[in-house]
């Protein structure tokens, strides 16, 4: 097969394969942007493999940086692009199931293609357009089939992730796993508890953000793979749920994460923020997702949210629960929940029209706790739509509130 047409970012980086071709060298695109050139996708990275050394490399290029120099990897800097340049290799002795004791530079191209997970995946391209398929990826990309490159269990004794990655492609590219890569994921699942948990978060991202989440899905199922996902043995049930909902397709991470929360029954802040912790998401997301979980309830609930939920929600937050509500079945028009939200009075506590300073001032409290309450009540009074927020006004309230206090 020759690829004709070719994306931006090829012809971006043909100048660099030719250099290393004109010392002698073989260059190629690999992985996953051949893959998806040929399926038709967007590309986001590039990756080179080479037959020359790192060192070789190096001394091609006026500007390289060691970006995994151990493993043969070094970032060739081009006008303006870094294009990740990896020596032929091959590996051996994986005895933590997660990355090789040794890794060997070689110069042929099928030794290094042959220690790739996926035959999609080990795939090569020249600069001339021209695929190698040494493992007869091209005709499985055609017919949707993931299917691992020689033995299945070997790749993935090499790097148990590739089982999560295998789940996350059928998701993301709607392909069916064969039989013996499927069987192999059964016999190997507990392997995954090997896996850092980061990485293992990144592919059930991508899992439950792809095109056909239920085929991932139903693949962790019928291979027992998501029994070995953190805090996730005891949700099959969970995960049956998802799989029975009309056609959904998510758009968010924070959306995923919402709609597992809540189909793990993880409703309340401390369990939803547990959850996430363990699975080692950032503060923002959990932030995100705690307020998202409440306000999915208040939209189940009561098909609204009252303007102090909506004030504690935050758009982002309320467009999340949305965006889950809609695949749960009780969405709203976002266009509606967009105005409610924007109508409120004011969107942030620091729009308040008066301080802790004004209330000194005026010497309606002292500093102390009272300070708090009394503001608290003052925004409270805001939001809902007793006060307006005008500095008299609040004053006024305030005033009323101390006294209320004092008595
Ligand atoms: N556990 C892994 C990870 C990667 N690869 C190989 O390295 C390539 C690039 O890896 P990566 O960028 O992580 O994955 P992609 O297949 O490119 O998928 P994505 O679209 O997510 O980048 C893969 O295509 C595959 O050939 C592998 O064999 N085993
Ligand atoms: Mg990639």
């Amino acid at each position: 097969m020759i690829l004709t047409q070719l994306p931006a970012a090829f012809e971006a980086a043909r100048p660099v394969l030719e250099t290393i071709e004109a010392a002698g060298y073989e260059a190629y695109f690999v992985g996953g942007c051949v893959r998806d050139t040929i399926l038709g996708k967007p590309l986001h990275d590039v990756d080179i493999a080479t037959s020359a050394f790192p060192a070789e490399v190096k001394g091609l290029f006026k500007r390289t940086v060691d970006t995994g120099i151990e493993h043969g990897t070094v970032m060739i800097l081009d006008h303006g692009n870094g294009y990740e340049t990896t020596t032929f290799r091959t590996e051996s002795g994986y005895q933590d199931f997660r990355r090789p004791d040794q890794v060997t530079f070689v110069r042929s191209l099928k030794e290094d293609l042959k220690r790739r997970d996926f035959t999609i995946n080990a795939l090569a391209m020249k600069t001339t357009g021209e695929v190698i398929d040494l493992f007869d990826g091209l005709s499985d990309l055609k017919a949707g089939v993931l299917r691992a490159v020689g033995v299945a269990e070997d790749r993935f004794h090499e790097d148990a992730l590739r089982m999560m990655r295998a789940v996350r492609f059928a998701s993301q590219l709607d392909f069916k796993i064969e039989p013996a890569t499927l069987q192999a994921v059964t016999d190997n699942a507990a392997l995954l508890t090997k896996i850092a948990v980061e990485r293992t978060r990144v592919e059930w991202e991508k899992l439950l953000l792809g095109q056909t989440p239920v085929r991932g899905l139903n693949a962790l199922l019928s291979t027992g793979l998501y029994q070995y996902m953190p805090l996730m043995a005891d949700q099959r049930a969970a995960l049956e749920r998802l799989v029975a909902l009309p056609a959904w397709q998510l758009t968010t991470v924070e959306s995923a994460w919402t709609l597992l929360c809540w189909l793990t029954q993880r409703r309340s802040v401390a369990s939803v923020r547990q959850f996430l912790k363990v699975w080692k998401t950032s503060n923002d997301l959990i932030t995100h997702v705690t307020a998202a979980v409440v306000a999915l309830a208040a939209l189940q609930a009561n098909g609204q949210l009252t303007s102090q939920e909506n004030f504690d929600t935050g758009l982002d937050a309320l467009t999340t629960a949305n965006q889950v509500a809609t695949v749960l079945g009780f969405g709203q028009s976002q266009a509606k929940l967009a105005a409610v939200y924007a109508a409120l009075p004011i969107h942030d506590k620091h729009e308040l029209a008066i301080n802790g300073g004004d209330l000194l001032k005026h010497q309606l409290v002292t500093p102390g706790p009272a300070m708090g309450q009394v503001l608290a009540a003052c925004l409270r009074a805001v939001i809902t739509g007793q006060v307006s927020n005008e500095p008299a006004k609040l004053l006024d309230f305030a005033r009323m509130v101390a006294d209320s206090k004092n008595n």
